[in-house]
């Protein structure tokens, strides 16, 4: 494709802005309207380029076949109990979305409960939200439609498999905690958002409000519990705490950091307008989890002077911070990543040991470590559990094996779980055998050693030709990328007799609260350097070479892309850009955008703005002015209901690249951009478009990368 055939966008020169002094344009400013006629016209003219390119090859037929077949596996995932049923998801494979059945026991006969493929034709209404009453007697849940954060809340009976009249509206970002009486339950929603609420607008969330709602009340009778008008970026996050005497509300405003606010709870007493509010915490410094309670005495994981986090017991009746507890305290290298109480009285806790799972039973009482699970090198991806349950069921997987899930009884008394399920994929002579995975450490241009995961076929292993390379990042919200299970990574690995690699770069969670810092704010640039030293490694190590280097990233992870072919054009052969931020001045205008600030920065703030213009994807893109400068073949991923990353960010993004490239004689590699649509960000997203996806992106890699045989 000669970059003069890219459709123009129209540059609105009258759009400058000043930012701390400094002045700049903003051309494309009329791309952040998805309605006007100007911006779907623009989005059609880019899929009537993108689309042809993937979907008209001619190998994108066989690469669909074949994800198909490799994604047509049942999977199962971790069982729970409540009331008399256990219940659990599963798909047959193909299935548009997962399917919830119920039973009378682990080993009676599944019957069908609930299933959202009966809810639409094109598998896009997903069940994104559960809940359920005390007693198990009712199941409130949440539905969203076309990918959105937006969900409605309905009321389903499990013994009449009936739902109630009630629909709840607006409802985002919200748990659904019911109170112990089965009456009713705390929920969060935008009762003034104006306008569209379907994912496709651009309005900012603020002003969520806690209500509470009665069975069988229309959603207007509902009470409501508290509000912060003075605060409109607010955000709550409630729980009913186990003993039911006590609302807990984790109140926070960017993506990390929260309040601990409470009200009292007089179960059976009627909610009938807001509950007084105490304050335990009223500064944004550090991260609070609710675990459990036993009486007054609250149980938090927190990052206080706790950088890999730890336990600690605050009082409400005597909340002073000398007075706080540790029941576990930070440990020296391992991360305290997640934590539940279970069996009444003892904590299962996930550590994460140089980005390993590691699963330990302590006691609630004294802290004191009681047993270590035994665990293969991978993740811990599910754990069920309850305070009040003696039984508990996790959920490993590896890059190699898709999945086995745990049960476990206290009531055994011997610490050995049990396999109650295996997962098994279908594809042809496939063994983890096969493979080999390795966790190297490399450095980055600061000296830091970054761990990676890096995996590929044993007849690889003397690395005498070097292979096609997929290299993943994300780098950012304290999210660490545990070595799991994906098909897509198998894809890679059969069809290209690839090599998958994962560097844990910084921004991540992987080493606790200090990786997450130097990873973020000012700091931000350090994750675009672990990527590029990831790259660097894997080709100064004849994993693979620059033009059989494809670079993928999502979201915050899109924006890592976006950064890394403007730094270093010349370091792959091929980039996707999924759904990323790419306006780092203007993403906090958006949707839940302002919530970012803890990882971007704020704009109102010249050193953040200084820094944010200095890798802000859209601000950097360049005209290559020689062979090295060309950009990698680019493929920019969005979709018209992602509400959590705009898709304006992507639209201008490409108009900016395009037109930087328009003119160049060294821009050879395609850029594109293809917006998908009734799809969003990616929760909830159906089989169907997954896969669709995935051919798109393998037939892009297909065409883009040095490939030498085709499985
Ligand atoms: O925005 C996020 N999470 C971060 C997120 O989704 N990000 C952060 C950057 C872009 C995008 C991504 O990487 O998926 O979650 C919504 C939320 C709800 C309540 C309070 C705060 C935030």
């Amino acid at each position: 494709i000669s970059p003069l055939q890219y459709p123009v966008a129209r540059r609105d020169e009258s759009v400058v802005e000043t930012h701390h002094g400094v002045e700049v344009n903003d051309v494309y400013r009329w791309l952040e309207d998805p309605d006007a006629e100007e911006t779907q016209k623009y989005v059609d003219q880019q899929n009537k380029i993108s689309q042809p390119f993937l979907e008209g090859c001619e190998a994108w037929k066989k690469i669909n076949e074949k994800f198909t077949k490799l994604w047509n596996y049942e999977t199962y995932y971790c069982p729970v109990k409540h009331g008399k049923y256990y219940y659990f998801e599963k798909n047959t494979g193909l299935q548009n979305q997962d399917v919830m059945y119920q039973q009378d026991a682990l080993d009676a006969e599944p019957r069908l409960f609930f299933d959202p493929n009966a809810l639409s034709e094109d598998g896009t209404i997903a069940l994104v939200e559960k809940s359920f009453s005390e007693d198990g007697q009712y199941m409130a849940y949440g539905l969203s439609a076309n990918g959105s954060d937006w969900f409605k809340i309905h009321i389903r009976n499990v013994e009449t498999g009936k739902d109630l009249e009630d629909v709840l509206e607006k409802v985002k970002f919200s748990e659904i905690s019911w109170t112990k009486d089965n009456r009713g339950f705390f929920y969060c929603c935008y009762p003034h958002q104006e306008g569209v609420t379907d994912g496709s607008e651009t309005q900012m969330n603020e002003n969520q409000k806690l209500y509470y709602h009665y069975l069988g009340q229309p959603q207007e009778k509902d009470v409501l519990i508290a509000e912060f008008p003075e605060e409109p970026t607010w955000q709550f996050q409630t729980v009913v705490s186990d003993c039911g005497k006590y609302l807990v509300m984790l109140i926070s405003k960017e993506c990390r950091d929260n309040l601990i606010y409470y009200a009292n709870l007089e179960p059976e007493a009627d909610i009938t307008s807001k509950l007084p509010i105490k304050k335990i915490i009223e500064k944004f410094e550090c991260d609070y989890e609710y675990i459990t309670n036993n009486g007054s005495k609250m149980y938090f994981r927190t990052n206080k002077n706790a950088s890999n986090y730890r336990i600690i017991m605050i009082d409400f009746e005597n909340p002073r911070e000398e007075n706080w507890q540790t029941l576990i305290p930070e440990h020296a290298t391992d991360v305290l990543d997640a934590v539940r109480c279970v069996n009444e009285d003892k904590l299962i806790i996930h550590y994460l040991h140089d980005v390993k799972s590691v699963l330990q039973l302590h006691s609630l009482q004294s802290g004191e470590l009681l047993h270590k699970f035994q665990l293969d090198m991978g993740s811990i991806v599910g754990l069920t559990g309850k305070r009040k349950s003696s039984e508990l069921f996790y959920q490993f997987s590896s890059f190699l094996t898709p999945g086995i899930i745990y049960h476990y009884d206290f009531k055994w008394n011997n610490f050995t779980a049990k396999v109650l399920r295996e997962i098994k994929i279908n594809l042809e002579g496939y063994s983890p055998s096969n493979y080999k995975v390795e966790q190297v450490f490399y450095e980055s241009k600061d000296a830091t050693k970054i761990p990676m995961f890096v995996v590929y076929k044993n007849s690889n292993s003397e690395k005498k030709t070097p292979r096609p390379c997929f290299l993943y990042g994300y780098g950012g919200f304290n999210c660490s990328i545990y070595p799991s299970f994906s098909v897509k990574d198998v894809m890679f690995l059969d069809t290209f007799d690839g090599v998958i690699a994962y560097p844990n770069i910084r921004g991540g969670g992987e080493y606790g609260e200090k990786w997450h810092n130097a990873g973020r704010l000012l700091n931000k640039q350090n994750v675009f350097n672990d990527f590029q030293a990831a790259a660097e490694f894997l080709i100064a190590n004849n994993y693979t070479t620059k033009d059989r280097l494809v670079i993928q990233g999502a979201s915050n992870g899109g924006l890592l892309i976006g950064a890394c072919i403007n730094q270093r054009p010349d370091l792959f052969g091929a980039a996707i850009a999924e759904v990323g931020v790419m306006d780092m001045l203007r993403f906090h205008k958006f949707t839940i955008g302002y919530a970012w600030c803890s990882d971007f920065g704020n704009l109102d703030e010249k050193e953040h703005f200084e820094n944010l213009i200095k890798y802000s994807p859209l601000h950097n893109v360049h005209t290559p002015k020689s062979p090295s400068e060309e950009y990698p073949s680019t493929l920019v991923l969005t979709a018209d209901h992602d509400d959590r990353v705009s898709p304006l960010h992507s639209l201008k993004f490409i108009a900016a690249l395009h037109e930087a490239v328009r003119n160049s004689e060294y821009q050879k590699n395609p850029i594109l951009l293809r917006v998908y649509s009734n799809a969003g960000h990616g929760s909830g997203k159906p089989t169907s478009k997954i896969i669709e996806e995935n051919a798109d992106i393998f037939t892009f890699m297909l065409r883009s990368l040095n490939i030498d045989k085709v499985h």
